[in-house]
């Protein structure tokens, strides 16, 4: 997949590049209902012989638009959809920085130059998607903004429990603790990257080294608890359990909570490398313990009840 950052204006013509099918949107998440909108763009392309892109935004239009300074956090930030995207199939992904001029352009202006100038023929987009100034350009206004130039798929709201899929509910019920209910709407599972780093050096000391994980400050991370979580380096899998806290037993003064994973059966050194953490059930809240026997003796029950939690999902 080839990654194409785009500001406004362009100077990409349509002649050199391939005829294309398109995805739009911000799809933080990824979920089902941006898969159907990104597959959607995928078949058109294979059945017509074409490219396949999605076109998305960054950095999040609400956030620009707000203007409150307060720092995003993406349940997929860059590198997560980056790499999700490749996964469906994608050939292309258009990024189109998100800005007040950007914010500020007609909508017809939008379309000419972000979709008729990029050579897209097929364009397909969620039913609440909207585009130039003020959202004014909507799912109903496409095919007569297109000048005949595309084709138009509208995706119908894709649903569960009767209620939207959406990114504010997945990241509500992420915040909330529900994690297996947000991983069923994300249709995977939901995951961080890191670059190992050191930490305080306590962990082999108790018998359960953790490898502490450098995460984006944009990425959105679960609620603070311990998780059975599933480690990808190097191409391999490796289970394992998770904290995300403050470490209170130990630490006082932690403003961020960190994130940390003990890697079953493994026991090699990991610093500076870039590990993938997918977040797989939560088991439990974080708890300040009187000894370090005491949070010994609740790490040992963490690794038997993760074990069983693995064998059973097998
Ligand atoms: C599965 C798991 C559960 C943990 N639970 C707690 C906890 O309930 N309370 C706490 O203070 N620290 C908890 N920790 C964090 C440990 O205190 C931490 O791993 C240890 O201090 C090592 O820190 P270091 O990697 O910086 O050396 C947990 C860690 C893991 C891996
Ligand atoms: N099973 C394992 N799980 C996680 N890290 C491991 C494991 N075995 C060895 N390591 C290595 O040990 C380091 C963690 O040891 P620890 O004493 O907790 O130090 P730190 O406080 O720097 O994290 C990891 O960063 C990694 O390089």
């Amino acid at each position: 997949m080839r990654t194409i950052t785009l500001t406004y204006p362009h100077t990409f013509s349509g002649e050199k590049l391939p005829e294309t099918a398109a995805a739009i949107g911000f799809f933080d998440g990824i979920h089902k209902g941006h898969q159907k909108v990104i597959n959607t763009a995928v078949t058109q392309a294979r059945q017509s012989n074409s490219e396949s892109a999605v076109i998305t935004f960054h950095p999040d239009p609400s956030s620009v638009l707000k203007n409150d300074g307060q720092q995003v956090q993406y349940i997929t930030p860059l590198a997560e959809k980056q790499q999700i995207l490749q996964e469906l199939g994608v050939d292309r992904l258009y990024i189109i920085t998100f800005d007040k001029t950007l914010a500020s352009l007609d909508p017809q202006a939008f379309i000419d130059h972000f979709i008729i100038q990029l050579n897209i023929k097929h364009l397909a987009a969620g039913f609440d998607f909207s585009y130039g100034h003020k959202g004014k350009g909507n799912a109903g206004t496409l095919e007569d903004h297109s000048r005949g130039a595309f084709d138009v798929t509208i995706i119908e709201q894709v649903t569960s429990d009767e209620q939207k899929i959406s990114s504010t509910r997945i990241r509500e019920l992420l915040q909330s603790g529900n994690l297996e209910e947000a991983n069923r709407l994300l249709g995977r599972t939901l995951s961080v990257r890191g670059t190992v780093k050191k930490g305080d050096e306590r962990g082999r000391s108790i018998g359960f080294p953790t490898a502490n994980l450098d995460i984006s400050s944009d990425a959105l991370l679960p609620k603070v608890g311990v998780y059975a979580v599933k480690v990808v380096w190097q191409n391999n899998i490796y289970e394992g359990m998770a904290n995300l806290g403050y470490n209170p037993t130990f630490t006082a003064d932690r403003n961020e909570p960190i994130v940390e994973v003990n890697i079953f059966d493994y026991n090699k050194d990991l610093y500076g490398e870039e590990l993938v953490l997918e977040w797989h059930h939560y088991v439990r809240d974080e708890v300040k313990f009187d000894t370090r026997e005491e949070l010994i003796e609740q790490m040992e029950k963490d690794e038997t009840a993760i074990r069983h939690f693995f064998y059973h999902e097998r």
